[in-house]
């Protein structure tokens, strides 16, 4: 984890930088040849036209390292300074510099028209809260290119205008489908507005000291963290020991959810996935998903059906790791029965033994670890002083912003006013680990700290991916992964396989079995990345 940064703790960085030997240019050089990386990485390696609006500070000098590094690799440079003529302050070579063309204001709208890609590098984190009128008719001329021509835009640290502290917006400002940002993570550019104008958020090392972690700080879910928090199997296990993972949900009119959820599971890795569901969906999600079992249950219509389901359940429920409870159960009468039944009370049977006569029910607190997504949340935010009687469980909440105003008691707009301090809240007063799915998606856990996804990914806004992510985050706690870094690797995998499955559908393509289906890849580069390299 890296804690996101305000702006004084960057600048804080850079100091500390310097002190230690490093020169501005050299911070500048790391910085322009590595958003150049992830430019020509975007590109799939093939030189093209790169337009970099370049402004009159350090941001503009990173964008011009960065077209110089481009021009080195093949790629034609244009350029369009704001207050800057020259690539004067830049650490480039006169004869690289020398090639790069300069462009009037009046040749802009050609200009982009031009080009394959197009970086905004006018104001970094030294911008201010407006931007000045040349710059907002650039972006106006720019912005027009994009939506006609899909000419993918680049920021530079932040999309200028952006305010890297609060996330505040300034009008004019241009919306990015990348945002490689040097250094350190900025903090607004995880908050809304700001969130809509970065796209995808890359980060690039430069080598700057990054603060120590503490718990007030929100925190970054990062690659290497979730690398290190995979479960990792000997070679000699079996696939009850790496995982067993019962999923509870379906009604009639929804096994889509819980067959999501379920495939989801066992491409996360667990062992075992059992589909707990009422009988007549058995068939229907068997032919789909041939690798998981069943634990019929009786149909919700029949009366006290939902005391009995419970039953079952607890009949099973030693032999699984973790649950899933809520993907497609529906909201009827019954359901609430069962779920009271599950989660209120466990019946053991006592007293049975050789010629027992009798046998005597228990009450026994519900201990299991679980995912309760979609009804089951809905359920609970029915019921009264459930973080007492669960306080033995450990549960990982995972609601949208409408679930989450329910479970709190108030209004979905002061959620998502203020998401990271509800999810927080939520998660001292349950006692447990909730992941509010809104904007970039965040972990909060009763310990007062705070994962945030590095990806807020409009195209996850489809039917089935919160039961995806359920599925993932259920899968990785089978398999022993603790319930607070499940729910983070759950929520970057979630967003890394949405990634990778967007490259062949799309965004507005895309659907929630696209995700299982780009699943296994997102998993193979971080679990399985030396066979790549065996490979390649
Ligand atoms: N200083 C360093 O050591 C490093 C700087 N870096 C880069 O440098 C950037 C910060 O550089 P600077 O501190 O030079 O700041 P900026 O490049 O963000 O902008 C500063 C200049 O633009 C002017 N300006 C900003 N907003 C304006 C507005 N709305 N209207 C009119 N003028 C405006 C400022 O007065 C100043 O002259 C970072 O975002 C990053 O891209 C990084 O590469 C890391 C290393
Ligand atoms: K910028």
């Amino acid at each position: 984890m890296i804690n996101l940064c305000r702006v004084e703790e960057i600048r804080a960085a850079e100091r500390a930088a310097l002190a230690a030997g490093h020169t501005e240019a050299d911070l500048m050089r790391a910085a322009g040849r590595g958003v150049a990386r992830e430019i020509e990485r975007a590109a799939g390696g093939r030189a093209g036209t790169v337009l970099v609006l370049a402004g009159p500070g350090n941001n503009g000098g990173d964008g011009l390292v960065a077209a110089a590094a481009l021009q080195e690799r093949g790629w034609r440079c244009l350029i369009w300074g704001y207050r800057r003529t020259d690539s004067g302050g830049a650490p480039i070579d006169a004869a690289t510099a020398d090639q790069f063309v300069w462009i009037e204001p009046r040749a802009l709208a050609e200009a982009a028209r031009g080009a394959d890609v197009i970086v905004d590098a006018v104001f970094g984190i030294g911008g201010k809260d407006t931007l000045p009128p040349e710059v907002v008719d650039a972006f106006a001329t720019v912005a027009a290119v994009r939506r006609e021509r899909s000419t993918p835009v680049v920021a530079l640290d932040v999309p200028s205008g952006v305010d890297a502290d609060s996330g505040a917006v300034a009008e004019g400002a241009l919306a990015a489908d990348m945002t490689v940002t040097v250094g350190l993570p900025k903090i607004g550019l995880y908050r809304a507005p700001a969130l809509r104008y970065t796209g995808i958020l890359r980060l690039i090392d430069i080598g700057l000291p990054a603060p120590d972690i503490s718990r007030e700080a929100p925190q970054l879910i990062t690659e290497q963290d979730v690398r290190a928090w995979l479960p990792r199997r000997h070679a000699d296990t079996h696939k009850r020991e790496v995982g067993t993972l019962l999923v509870v949900g379906g009604a009639p009119t929804y096994y889509g959810a819980p067959r999501l959820t379920a495939a989801a599971g066992a491409r996360v890795g667990a062992g075992l996935v059992t589909l707990a569901v009422p009988r007549s969906l058995i068939a229907p999600i068997a032919t789909a998903l041939p690798e998981v079992t069943f634990l019929p249950l009786p149909e919700g219509e029949i009366g006290g059906a939902g005391a009995r389901m419970a039953r079952m359940i607890h009949e099973q429920i030693d032999r699984y790791q973790a649950l899933v409870v809520g993907p497609g159960l529906g909201q009827d009468s019954p359901v609430d029965e069962f779920l009271n039944a599950l989660f209120r009370v466990r019946t053991v049977a006592a007293g049975i033994g050789f010629g027992a006569s009798t046998v005597a029910e228990e009450a026994q607190e519900f201990r299991a670890q679980a995912v309760l997504d979609a009804d089951a949340l809905n359920w609970l935010a029915k019921q009264s002083e459930w973080p007492d009687r669960l306080r033995s469980a450990q549960l990982v909440l995972t609601p949208h912003p409408g679930e989450l105003s329910r479970l709190l008691d108030t209004e979905v707009d002061e959620i998502v006013a203020d998401p990271w301090s509800a999810a927080r809240e939520a998660a001292e007063r349950f006692g447990q680990v909730v992941v509010l799915k809104h904007g970039h998606t965040v972990v909060a856990s009763p310990d007062g700290t705070l994962l945030v996804a590095p990806q807020a990914l409009p195209a996850l806004a489809s039917a089935g991916t919160g039961d995806v992510l359920a599925g993932m985050i259920g899968g990785l706690m089978a398999q022993g992964v603790p319930s607070r870094e499940a729910a983070a690797a759950g929520v970057y995998l979630g967003g890394e396989a949405a990634i990778l499955a967007m490259e062949r559908v799309g965004t507005l393509g895309l659907v929630a079995s696209d995700l299982i289906d780009a699943l296994p890849r997102a998993l193979a580069a971080l679990y399985d990345a030396r066979w790549g390299r065996i490979g390649g």
